[in-house]
């Protein structure tokens, strides 16, 4: 007999980039991104952490001093949707959504625009980064790349996904 319980597309691929999300060792915030083609197969996904051999445990990468590029995490994060543009299993990405459980910051969108990604459906947008969130929309404007809140696209997928974030906030310890 056929199964009509089933979860929506967004759903789905929203739900592979919090999974992503939940292998970041970034105790502040832990993001992920799913990229998905027009025939909804999946080339990409990504979670921020640091960049192949560069040890985890090493806590200078994890400082917060923004005043010296030395000693601030920025200068060695990389972000989910770039690693997920850099994993990618197919190309070109032309066409392709992105799944963003953030709204993604300038230098993401810039990435996302030069690969050709047409689309991004984000979950969460943080309020006071608003002219970040601001810059970020104008290259995806002027670029010609829809961008569109879970929550406006498919409130069901929406709330499904920030159920499964918060089981997944409650359940990950370290295994
Ligand atoms: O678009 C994003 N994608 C992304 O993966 N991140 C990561 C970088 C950091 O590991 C973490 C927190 O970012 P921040 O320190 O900029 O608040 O989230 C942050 C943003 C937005 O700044
Ligand atoms: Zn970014």
């Amino acid at each position: 007999m056929k199964n009509d319980s089933l979860i929506h597309w967004h759903s789905m691929f929203m739900g592979v980039a919090l999974l992503a999300a939940a292998r970041s060792k970034d105790a502040r915030k832990r993001n992920g991104a799913c990229i998905v083609g027009p025939d909804n197969k999946i080339s990409g996904v990504g979670y921020n952490g640091l960049p192949r051999g560069c040890d985890d445990h090493d806590e200078h990468y994890w400082q917060d001093d923004d005043s010296d590029p030395l000693n601030s995490r920025h200068s060695y994060i990389v972000h989910a949707e770039q690693n997920a543009i850099l994993n990618c299993t197919s190309l070109p990405l032309h066409g392709s959504t992105i799944y963003a459980t953030q709204y993604p910051c300038p230098r993401c969108v810039q990435s996302i625009i030069q690969v050709g990604i047409k689309r991004v459906v984000y979950l969460d947008k943080k309020a006071h980064q608003e002219r970040v969130n601001a810059a970020s929309e104008k290259m995806l404007a002027d670029a010609g790349v829809e961008i569109e809140s879970l929550q406006a696209l498919q409130p069901e997928s929406a709330e499904w996904s920030a159920e499964l974030a918060q089981f997944i906030e409650t359940s990950t310890t370290n295994r």
